[in-house]
C-alpha cells in the first residue's frame, strides 16, 4: 500500500461545512472517514448523499462503525471499533468491504490482523484536542506496534504538518487527520502540505 493521508469528520462541524472542505481537498486525500457517532444511520446518509453529489469518489469514502450505511452506499469501507461489529464477522458477510480497525496496543493491533482487519488506526501519537486527559502515547509507541504486525499502521493523534514526518520515520504507513484539516484556517493548503510530506516519504 503506497503511503496515505485520511481525514476523518469532526463529529461538530455542520453538514454543509464538513461537504465544501471535502469537496475541495478530496483530489490531495486518499480516505475521508466520515465520522459522526451522534448521528442516525439516517443522518450518516445524508453526509453521504452529498459527499457524493459534491464529487467525491465513494472509493475515498469510509463509514466509521455503521457497516449498514458503507455498505448501501457501496463506499470503499468502514473503520471498526471495539464497540463495532468484529473485524472478523464483517470480513466474512463483506469481503469487499476495505476493514480498517482503531487500536491503541500491540496486543489490538496484532488481533487486528489476525481478525482480517486490512489496516489498522493507531493512537493517539501526540496530544490532542479530542482525546483530554489521556496521555498520548508517543512515537516509540508507535514504533513497536509498526514493528509487531505486518498490516499498514496509520497513526493518529494531533498530528499536524510539523510532527507528519516523524509518525512515517517510525514506520506508519500513513496519517489520519482531523483538525489538522477541518479546523485549519485554509484547508486546501493544509492538505496539500500534508499529502506532499507523506507522498514525498514514500
Ligand atoms: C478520532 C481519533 N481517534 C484517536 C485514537 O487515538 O484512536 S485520536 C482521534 C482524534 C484525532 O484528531 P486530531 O487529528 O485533531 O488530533
Amino acid at each position: 500500500m503506497e503511503r496515505q493521508l485520511h481525514i476523518i469528520s469532526t463529529g461538530k462541524q455542520p453538514l454543509d461545512q464538513f461537504v465544501a472542505i471535502c469537496a475541495r481537498v478530496h483530489p490531495y486525500v486518499d480516505a475521508i472517514h466520515v465520522r459522526e457517532k451522534m448521528k442516525t444511520a439516517r443522518e450518516i446518509s445524508e453526509f453521504l448523499t452529498a459527499l457524493i453529489k459534491q464529487g467525491v469518489p465513494p472509493r475515498k469514502i469510509i463509514v466509521n462503525d455503521r457497516i449498514d450505511v458503507a455498505v448501501v452506499f457501496g463506499v470503499k469501507g468502514v473503520q471498526l471499533a471495539h464497540h463495532s461489529l468484529s473485524v472478523r464477522k464483517v470480513k466474512h458477510h463483506f469481503p469487499s468491504l476495505s476493514i480498517g480497525c482503531s487500536v491503541h496496543s500491540i496486543a489490538e493491533a496484532m488481533e487486528a490482523e489476525e481478525s482480517g482487519a486490512d489496516y489498522c488506526i493507531y493512537g493517539h501519537v501526540f496530544a490532542t484536542g479530542s482525546k483530554v486527559g489521556v496521555p498520548p502515547r508517543g512515537i516509540e509507541s508507535l514504533r513497536s506496534v509498526v514493528n509487531h504486525v505486518n498490516i499498514p499502521v496509520i497513526a493518529i493523534g494531533g498530528i499536524h504538518s510539523n510532527n507528519a514526518e516523524q509518525v512515517l520515520k517510525a514506520g506508519a504507513q500513513g496519517i489520519a487527520v482531523m483538525s489538522a484539516v477541518f479546523f485549519a484556517d485554509d484547508p486546501v493548503s493544509e492538505a496539500k502540505k500534508l499529502a506532499k510530506i507523506v507522498k514525498k516519504m514514500v
